[in-house]
């Protein structure tokens, strides 16, 4: 895990400078792409025009879904930047045939200058042609670089970075390279991590425009109605942060065949040789299990846990009769002792884990969700509870609260002070029966808390609107309508909208602000938007907007 872990030494500032065109090795020597990508066999092979009908034909099925579940794709508003709209519109007018063409090859190597990175932290080029974006991972803004394609998609290609043949003129950009930073073996092959070679602090900045883009682009608000991001909360750790880990496999080829049509266990022969099996992330780029015995973002218990899990996946492989996801979670030894924060790693789905967060102690099954950074949640509870007391109106002591899809009471229970009642909803009866057990154990009274879909909890709320603060933390697909309607006719005087998901995140503040059909106009306002990095190294931010009612015009 060390950052001086490759063979080759990095190139000093004075030879980047006078040798803008070498080639250049990352630090950790993984420059060159992943080997074992499928070469020949038919990877390269051209498709007949009946193979390439019903590629296309899968690709506009996918988008389709992708745009009833999320909406539109970020990288979209950086293609119709990057290409121009009427390069964008005139691709579309001719329909899928050209945006989903099969570009390049698969395997084909791509000199291309990288002009910025997306939201899920790949450099974008544009093509020599000028019609088309490919998607190069770890690199940034203003190095040329050779891509090698690995899929085509809708008016880009996706690859993995060859090499950089020439570093980013120096302070050209604000995004700059540092290989020395880099702190994973894996780290170009691994698909985990986008920014180690990244300074933290651009990273944090980078997450700030992230959010700021999202809200201009998927709110539908006018500019003067958005706030500018505020500067991302940090986490305190930036490596062994990660306290849950969930590497994955497929079954070997070999244990397949030996299943036999029917796909039975009766047909397996053992072969005389163990065969190899790879337990880790996808490769960058591809479906293909990258083997990773160690991962510098995760928890040190987790990382001292991990050979051992990995050991009794591959003693028990005849036992599997698929690929399969493996589960590791670091939890707390013990409560009582509040200094002593030794943790173990907990492997069963089933098992009880056990966190604390500032004073207040959590425990929940291990296959539920739970905030996956410990050390940053202090400092996000802080902020939630800060901007509540600065911006509800109603008095101290007469505030309710209500906290949707929430788990096993994270906000409910931590920030429970602050509240005459709170009620929480979440739709895993497990998560509730352990957010009931959290007020047990820590003695809170004013919580009540109901299992059921989001939207079920407008039925039972009494709190009066103008004294009411909802905190929302939906999955990554956002709220839906049917929910956001429901919150319209509560009408809470304070929203506090926490997402692992920018882009729905500003899609749905955009519905409260200007309304759905069927529901109450409400006038709300935006007051901050913030980032939380919750996951440092990765493209992933959490999103924290705050939202108020203002009084009078709407009659609420
Ligand atoms: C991002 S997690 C947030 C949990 C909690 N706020 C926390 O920070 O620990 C989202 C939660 O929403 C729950 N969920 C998903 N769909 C839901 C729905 N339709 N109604 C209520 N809860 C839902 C999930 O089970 C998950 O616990």
């Amino acid at each position: 895990m060390s950052a001086t872990a490759g063979s080759s030494s990095p190139p000093t500032k004075k030879q980047r400078n006078d040798s803008p065109t070498q080639t250049i090795q990352l630090e950790n020597g993984n420059t060159t792409a992943p080997a074992g990508a499928p070469q020949g066999n038919g990877f390269n092979r051209i498709l007949t025009p009946k193979e390439e009908a019903k590629r296309i034909k899968s690709k506009v099925r996918d988008r389709q879904k992708v745009l009833e579940k999320m909406g539109e794709e970020p990288i979209y508003f950086d293609i119709a930047d990057l290409l121009g709209d009427e390069v964008v519109q005139t691709i579309i007018k001719e329909g899928p045939s050209k945006e989903f063409i099969n570009k390049f090859r698969r395997g084909e190597e791509i000199e291309c200058r990288i002009e910025r990175l997306s939201a899920h932290g790949e450099g974008l080029a544009i093509a020599p042609s000028r019609d088309w974006v490919i998607a190069v991972p770890h690199c940034v803004p203003g190095e040329l670089v050779v891509a090698r394609i690995t899929a085509n998609e809708r008016m880009y290609s996706r690859s993995e970075l060859v090499t950089v043949k020439e570093r980013a003129a120096e302070s050209s950009h604000a995004i700059e390279r540092d290989d020395k930073l880099v702190n994973c073996k894996y780290f170009g092959t691994c698909s985990g991590c986008q920014y180690q070679h990244i300074e933290y602090a651009t990273q944090l900045d980078m997450k700030r425009n992230v959010v700021q883009r999202a809200f201009k682009n998927f709110s539908h608000l006018p500019e003067d109605l958005l706030p500018p991001a505020k500067s991302t909360l940090p986490s305190p750790l930036q490596f062994n942060y990660r306290t849950k880990l969930t590497p994955h496999f497929e079954l070997p080829r070999e244990l397949k065949r030996r299943r036999g049509a029917r796909g039975r266990d009766e047909t397996i022969e053992k072969p005389k040789e163990v065969p190899y099996v790879a337990i880790g992330f996808d490769k960058v780029g591809t479906k293909q299990v990258l083997d990773i015995e160690e991962c510098p973002i995760a928890t040190a218990s987790i990382n001292r846990a991990l050979p051992a899990e990995r050991q009794r996946v591959k003693d028990n492989i005849y036992t599997y009769k698929n690929g399969a996801t493996i589960l590791l979670r670091d939890s707390l030894k013990q409560f009582e002792d509040k200094d002593d924060a030794s943790t173990e790693v907990i492997t069963d789905h089933k098992a009880t884990v056990k966190e604390r967060v500032g004073v207040t102690k959590f425990l929940s099954p291990a296959g539920t969700f739970f905030q996956n950074n410990r050390s940053i949640l202090p400092s996000l509870i802080s902020y939630v509870q800060e901007q509540i007391q600065t911006y509800s109106t109603a008095q101290e002591g007469d505030r309710y609260l209500v906290d949707a899809y929430c788990g096993s009471g994270l906000f409910s229970l931590c920030l429970a002070t602050l509240f005459k009642r709170v009620a929480g909803v979440e739709i895993s009866a497990d998560s509730i029966k352990f957010a009931k057990q959290n007020a047990t154990i820590n003695g809170i009274e004013n919580v009540d808390f109901l299992a059921g879909d989001a939207q079920d909890i407008f039925k039972h709320i009494t709190y009066p609107s103008d004294r009411t603060t909802m905190i929302l933390d939906p999955p990554r697909r956002g709220c839906d309508e049917p929910f956001i309607k429901q919150l319209l006719t509560l009408a809470p005087q304070l929203i506090v909208y926490v997402s692992c998901n920018v882009h729905t995140q500003a899609r749905d503040v955009g519905q409260m602000i200007n309304g759905l059909p069927g529901a109450p106009k409400r006038n709300y306002e935006i007051l901050s938007i913030r980032g939380a990095d919750l996951f440092p190294q990765t493209y992933h931010v959490e999103g924290i907007c705050v939202l108020r009612r203002k009084t009078g015009e709407d009659g609420a």
